[in-house]
């Protein structure tokens, strides 16, 4: 099956062919498409990567009826609608450590660029001027760098900031005070503090609703006299209308802005001609190699997804770490786990599921957010109607039906690697567990209170009946008439002559008429069957 990949923006090319290479998928590169055009166009294909200039809308992801990926060459995801891809389950991945050094390297240009008159000074001498006197500079050394986000980018600007001499202070309450002390940075008590001390301060944070508007009118009038602003992360953080006020009544020795509010700026911009503020077109990301690197690593990504239903570098698969392969295992275990449970529960009358509780062996407990999604699916999957339920959406849509979910780790569950999954609902009440052993097939390993020892493929029938003799064989001649092929069989019971319980997995599929005529056979109490969607 091949899969066709829309390129819009200007994705540098080796990334491109890395996807080009796959003979699966289909290649369509674009320039950057007028909204109405993409949204005209969006339905054919199952994965778009752009960078910034493409809005990613709501309207534009609910068009996309095949739409699996969205892959963003670079860090930021503001321009996708990212809770209505979650709600979609549409993968959003993006390249977020492939262009860091270009931002801090453009930092250190243009904040040096303003400081010691550059522009002014090269077009002085365009103009046939030689007058040094007017472009009197100033240097870094000795002057307090301030922070605010001390992530990717605030890194890397912090450490070359020691080079220069400054004295680095920043702050992001998000950050380990151990993460601090390696970057020799000083942790400012709160934005108000390291506003008052910086002489140049930096934003490096994402734009949110916690950061739009941060740096205002109040905060300007808090910094040092004379004191540089510099907006490299998003417009908006930094109020435009404030800044310019603070520009023009010389508050401050200058600014410098990379991203604005809106983008392009207009022609006529009252920014454009404001005093002593340096502006470039959001060119933070623009050289060579980080162009190179974040196509390199968004195209890979997006051929994995797409290709390998690799989702471990999608922004909105909650909280993976580690090596993908090596939870898919557990994810199935988990999934196939959660389904039992919820066709057990249903045949004992219990259809609306209130809570989801995920304990998984320590071995796993990287793998916490995946094999909780991977639970919600197995809860969801066949009881609600999408065509597009996955690791993507099923937590938010289990959430959204008023399903409960929780997960911990514990050690009380005999394997590092295992998974237990309690469906829960009025007073009913199943636990089922399994392991997913590195060298081994994943197994279903307890029904309620039976040890079972399975392999949960395509289908399982699990029959609760009196431990007497002759139950087995009427099964495999039911089963076998039926056309039905056993797998496995195992069987369970607590105590001898008391009730047991039969995991039975079979190929193919087993028909209401199947179940209901195991019902029909002598000291069969219950019979349930669980059909697994595909791995
Ligand atoms: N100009 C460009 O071309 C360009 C290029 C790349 C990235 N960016 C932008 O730069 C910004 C930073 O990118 P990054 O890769 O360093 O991101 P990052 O996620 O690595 O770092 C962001 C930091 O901000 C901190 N933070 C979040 N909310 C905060 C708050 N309210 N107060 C203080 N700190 C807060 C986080 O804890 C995190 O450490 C983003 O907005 C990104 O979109 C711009
Ligand atoms: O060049 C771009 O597309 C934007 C770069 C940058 O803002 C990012 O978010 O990575």
């Amino acid at each position: 099956m091949a899969y066709r990949v829309l390129v819009t923006d200007d994705v540098d090319p080796e990334g491109l062919a890395l996807l080009a290479a796959e003979t699966e998928l289909l290649v369509d590169e674009v320039p950057t498409l007028p909204k109405d055009e993409l949204l005209r166009r969006i339905g054919d294909y199952d994965a778009i990567v752009g960078r910034s200039a493409t809005k990613i809308s709501a309207e534009l992801l609910r068009a996309a009826k095949k739409l699996r990926v969205v892959g963003r060459a670079g860090v930021g995801v503001d321009n996708i609608a990212l809770d209505v891809a979650t709600e979609l389950g549409v993968a959003i991945i993006n390249a977020p450590a492939g262009n860091t050094v270009a931002v801090a390297e453009l930092f250190f240009g243009t904040v040096i660029g303003l400081l010691r008159q550059l522009p002014a000074a090269a077009l002085s001498m365009q103009n046939g001027v030689w007058d040094r006197s007017k472009l009197m500079g100033r240097e870094l050394k000795g002057k307090t760098l301030g922070i605010v986000g001390l992530g990717r980018i605030g890194s890397e600007v912090a450490m070359r900031a020691h080079a220069f001499g400054m004295t680095v202070v920043a702050f992001d309450p998000y950050i380990a005070d151990e993460r601090f002390t390696a970057l020799r940075v000083r942790r400012a008590a709160s934005l108000d503090a390291l506003i008052a001390e910086s002489n140049i301060l930096t934003m490096h944070v994402p734009l949110n609703d916690e950061t739009r508007g941060m740096i205002g009118k109040r905060e300007l009038g808090r910094l040092p006299a004379r004191s540089i602003v510099v907006n490299m992360a998003r417009g908006g953080i930094v109020d435009e209308a404030a800044l310019l006020a603070a520009l023009e009544a010389d508050q401050l020795r200058g600014a410098v802005l990379d991203v604005f509010t809106a983008e392009p700026l207009v022609a006529d911009s009252p920014l454009r001609t404001a005093p002593n503020l340096l502006l470039t077109p959001h060119l933070g990301a623009n050289t060579v190699e980080a162009q190179r690197n974040v196509s390199r690593d968004v195209c890979l990504a997006v051929r994995d997804a797409l290709l390998h239903n690799d989702l471990s570098k999608s922004i909105n698969v909650a909280g993976g770490s580690g090596e993908w392969g090596d939870l898919q295992p557990a994810m199935l275990v988990a999934r196939r786990a959660a389904a039992v449970a919820r066709a057990v529960l249903a045949d004992q009358g219990m259809r609306a599921v209130r809570r989801l509780a995920l304990r998984i062996g320590p071995d796993l407990a990287h793998g916490a957010g995946p094999l909780l999604a991977a639970a919600a699916a197995g809860v969801l999957e066949g009881v609600i109607e999408t065509d597009r339920l996955n690791l993507i959406n099923a937590r938010s849509l289990a959430e959204a039906r008023g399903l409960e979910l929780s997960v911990g780790e514990s050690n009380e569950l005999g394997h590092p690697r295992a998974i237990e999954i309690a469906l829960a609902g009025g007073m009913q009440q199943l636990a089922v567990a399994g392991v997913a052993p590195e060298d081994s097939k994943p197994r279903l390993t307890r029904i309620g209170q039976f040890h079972v020892d399975v392999n949960p493929r395509q289908t399982l029938l699990i029959l609760t009946n009196h431990d007497v003799p002759g139950v087995i064989g009427r099964v495999g001649t039911l089963l076998g008439e039926r056309k039905v092929n056993i797998a496995e069989y195992h069987q369970a019971r607590l105590a001898q002559g008391g009730d047991a319980l039969a995991a039975i997995s079979v190929d193919g599929a087993v028909s209401e008429e199947t179940r209901k005529a195991l019902l029909e056979l002598p000291d069969v109490l219950t019979a349930s069957v669980a059909h697994f969607g595909a791995e």
